[in-house]
């Protein structure tokens, strides 16, 4: 397995004159395999957006190594940033520009040709909106051109941060498709977000960061299945009798009760659910295995916040 990216204890601290040190970054290392859908997952302040942009030459580390594609991103090799895609803000484009114009831009800056701008364009769906005005696009296509200006040089390995941010569900899931089809080309994709769904339906793997460390990395399954949670069934309360509750009491199961609903903690789900079933017991029925918000619990012993 050839690898896109190595991160190597990795150290950044600021400082603020107020809040004196801030170590953004506290020894973080993980690697990318070439072709991976990779996220950095935490909350706001984690260090994810520093640990990004040292990897993309855009800030130097305090101490700690990377190597993008097998190099060295400083000093700056023109060679090796061809090799990659780094999405901008959608509001630094430049907003007397149409939509044609901002790709052909970027088109022109790395040298490529403006058929594959236009291909480009058609990749995130855009073709209809070139000659739009980039300030009118909405948030989700201007998520789009952003990526389709980071792609334009046909890279190897793309870098978003927080690309879903400001968007609606609607949106997001409509980027979320774009960059499925963006990784499935065989390119690497990196990204930044503090959206739990959002590294669960897209990434192979995810470095989960809070205060500056990367405290595990993994797949979201492999994450939640190391947990070894129960399943946490739920159904409305009150349809449960005394004498059902006690049979899955002796099955080993928990019972809790919150807000009007009962709570069944079970390591085996197939039976709770046949048994609530056979005694017509399942409005409001629903099924809750760990996720990496149970991750980040066990992890940090705190709740996690979007
Ligand atoms: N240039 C800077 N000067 C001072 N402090 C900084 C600077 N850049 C980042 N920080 C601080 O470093 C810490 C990590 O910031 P960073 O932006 O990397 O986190 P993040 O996980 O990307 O958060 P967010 O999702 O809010 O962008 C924060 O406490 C932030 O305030």
């Amino acid at each position: 397995m050839s690898l896109a990216i190595e991160v190597t204890d990795l150290r950044k601290v600021f400082t603020d004159r107020r809040a004196g040190d801030i170590v953004a970054v506290d020894g973080a290392s993980f690697s990318v395999a070439e072709g991976e859908f990779f996220g950095i997952l935490g909350p706001n302040g984690a260090g994810k957006t520093t640990t990004l942009e040292i990897i993309e030459g855009l800030q130097t580390p305090d101490s700690g190594g990377v190597k993008v594609l097998g190099q060295s991103p400083w000093p700056h090799d023109p060679k090796l940033m061809r090799r990659f895609g780094v999405q901008l803000q959608a509001s630094s484009f430049f907003p007397f520009l149409k939509v044609g114009e901002q790709i052909n831009a970027f088109a022109e800056l790395y040298g490529v040709g403006g058929e594959q701008a236009a291909a480009t364009l058609e990749r995130v769906g855009l073709t209809d909106k070139a000659k739009t005005l980039t300030s009118k696009l909405s948030g989700g296509q201007a998520q789009r051109l952003s990526i389709a200006c980071a792609l334009v040089h046909d890279p190897e390995l793309l870098f978003l941060d927080e690309p879903s941010g400001p968007l609606d569900p609607q949106a997001r899931r409509n980027l979320w498709d774009v960059l499925r089809d963006i990784n499935a080309e065989g390119r690497t994709v990196v990204l930044t977000t503090h959206y739990m769904e959002e590294a669960e339906a897209l990434c192979d793997r995810v470095a989960i960061m809070d205060s500056g460390r990367i405290l595990d990395v993994d797949s979201p399954a492999s994450l939640a299945r190391a947990l070894d949670a129960p399943t946490r069934i739920t159904v409305a309360a009150g349809q449960l009798s005394g004498e059902q509750r006690q049979q899955l009491a002796n099955a080993g199961d928990e019972l809790s009760g919150r807000n009007g609903a009962e709570i069944i903690s079970t390591r085996d789900p197939k039976r709770v659910l046949t048994q609530l079933a056979n005694w017509e017991a399942l409005e409001d029925l629903s099924v809750h295995t760990a996720n990496l918000e149970d991750v980040f619990l066990a992890l940090t012993g705190r709740e996690w916040r979007e």
